[in-house]
């Protein structure tokens, strides 16, 4: 027989499509048992009763106000329970020990499914990332916090928190007032400073696009993970929140391009000798530049976006746990007396420097207990990508786990009086039989935070300063105090302090 072209031809499809054809087979064919695994073990875990589909979404198709309580309230299932968000298989724990062998296990280090909804603003950056890249990118970006670069930044920190309390001059005396807005905006002016390397000027009314987005966009993920019917593109497309989005993602991401463009002009002067500057290149955004030039390690969107992963991820946070902090202190009197003796005793009145940080130590405990209360992330989600054992069982390979600081912060099995604002418990003596996992506001292992240094020391010196030179009353007590979460845990009543001057 002769084999024609056309034969050879007809043969070589043949054989594709039959290679094709025996590939999707075996991928169909492992979903399939993956799925039947993940199902089989389900059945083994208490957990509310589902729907066909939808599994248990709509528990959580809830307001945001409503969140904490139905998460809260199904952590009476026990320490390890099921949640179905429709197709998805979600674990909750919330045992410390549960807590170790996650967040220290290598098949446990990618971020759930759900993080790619926060694409749109933060592209794949630390937050939201996973894989090698991620790990890469972490690598180059943790060194530029260390204690030689926080050094520098301790000037800034300083600058803008002084603003922030010569603000509150205007509302000595004036009665209740959100301290909020004052807290926030002074934490954006720092972070604008040490992350971008640009003048913070929010505080005097600069950037307002940018903080109404840097807000609003933690709404709209929210809502799109909690709304299970909004997951699928071509529904969120024709929604409202996807035209929201779009504007969001115009700011966000042209004032970031325009600062790297400002930044890499800048950069390409220096080198050339055309400008000539007195200040270390120590700002985030100018060391990642530097790097960047000289490895081609990021393109500029992995560059954009993880810049402003980094800005979003220290503002948001330092701003709302400073508030909350002086929330707690306006209620707690004798708590704030010891905070302001402190602070005389260790900065006198002169500007906090270095050296005294780790002498705050009571002004720490207060932070710590802030955040033990208020866990600024109620939640952290991560897709096992292999097998993981616990004590109780083995966690299948593809299901989310889901851990909830909020609850283990407030559970009675490891805090005493856990409702109560006590800063003494973190005292050393009343912390040494406590499990170390049991307090993970920063979460803790291969995806901890990069920023806890950072934010210790920023969150001390703007309360630090506040607390200097005002007097604080909060109407309330920790009790009253309601709770909402759009990624963040916020006060749905906001931050209503009164203020006097101290003498
Ligand atoms: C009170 C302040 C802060 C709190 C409570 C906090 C908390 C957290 C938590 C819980 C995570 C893990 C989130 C998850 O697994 O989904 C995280 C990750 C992260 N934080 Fe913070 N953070 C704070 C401040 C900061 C600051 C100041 C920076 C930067 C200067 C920062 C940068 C980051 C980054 C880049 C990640 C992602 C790390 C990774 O996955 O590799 N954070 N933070």
């Amino acid at each position: 027989m002769v084999l024609t072209i056309s034969n050879c031809k007809d043969m070589i499809s043949v054989t594709l499509i039959i290679l094709i054809g025996v590939w999707l087979a075996k991928v169909i064919l492992e979903w399939r048992n993956r799925r039947i695994r993940l199902i089989e073990f389900s059945k083994k875990l208490p957990g509310p009763p589902t729907l066909p589909l939808i599994g248990n979404a709509l528990a959580f198709a809830c307001s945001s106000t409503e969140t904490l309580n139905v998460v809260t309230s199904l952590c009476n299932y026990g320490p390890i329970f099921r949640v179905w968000m429709g197709p998805k298989l979600f674990v909750a724990i919330t045992d410390p020990r549960d807590y170790e062998v996650i967040l220290t296990s290598p098949k446990a280090s990618h971020k759930g499914a759900f993080y790619r909804f926060m694409k749109p603003f933060i592209g794949e950056g630390l937050v939201s990332g996973s894989g090698p890249t991620h790990r890469t990118h972490r690598k180059i970006i943790m060194p530029m916090l260390n204690v030689r670069v926080l050094e520098v930044f301790i000037q800034y920190f300083n600058e803008h928190s002084k603003y922030c309390a010569n603000q509150l001059e205007e509302m000595v005396d004036t009665g209740e007032f959100d301290i909020l807005p004052f807290t926030a905006h002074c934490a954006a002016d720092i972070t604008l400073e040490t992350v971008m390397g640009i003048p913070g000027t929010v505080q005097r009314g600069g950037y307002k696009q940018l903080m109404h987005w840097a807000e609003r966009m933690y709404e709209v993920i929210h809502t799109r993970i909690m709304k299970v019917w909004l997951h699928p593109e071509w529904i969120y497309s024709w929604t409202e929140y996807r035209a929201q989005e779009k504007i969001g993602q115009n700011v966000i991401q042209g004032f970031t391009e325009s600062a790297i463009e400002r930044k890499k002009k800048e950069h390409y002067a220096l080198e050339r000798g055309a400008l000539i500057s007195n200040r270390p290149r120590t700002m985030i955004l100018e060391q990642l530049i530097t790097y960047v030039e000289n490895t081609h390690v990021m393109n500029d969107e992995e560059l954009r976006d993880e810049i402003y992963t980094v800005f979003t991820a220290a503002q948001d946070t330092t701003g709302l746990v400073s508030a909350f902090a002086l929330l707690l202190l306006g209620m707690h009197s004798d708590t704030q007396d010891k905070v302001r003796a402190e602070l005389k005793d260790v900065v006198g009145t002169k500007d906090i420097t270095m050296e005294m940080i780790p002498e705050l130590k009571y002004l720490e405990m207060v932070i710590k207990e802030t955040l033990r209360l208020f866990p600024i992330a109620p939640m952290f989600v991560r897709e096992l990508t292999g097998d993981v054992e616990l004590e109780s069982c083995t966690l299948p390979k593809g299901c989310s786990v889901a851990m909830v600081p909020f609850v283990t912060h407030r559970s009675p099995k490891y805090w005493m009086e856990p409702e109560k604002f006590i800063p003494e418990r973190f005292l050393p003596e009343n912390s040494q039989n406590r499990h170390h996992y049991s307090f993970v506001p920063f979460s803790a292992g291969t995806r901890s935070c990069i920023g806890q240094k950072y934010a210790i020391m920023s969150m001390k010196i703007i309360i630090g300063t506040i607390v200097r030179k005002y007097q604080i009353t909060a109407k309330g007590s920790m009790e009253t105090i309601r709770l909402k979460t759009d990624i963040s845990v916020r006060s749905v009543d906001g931050y209503k302090v009164s203020i006097t001057r101290t003498t």
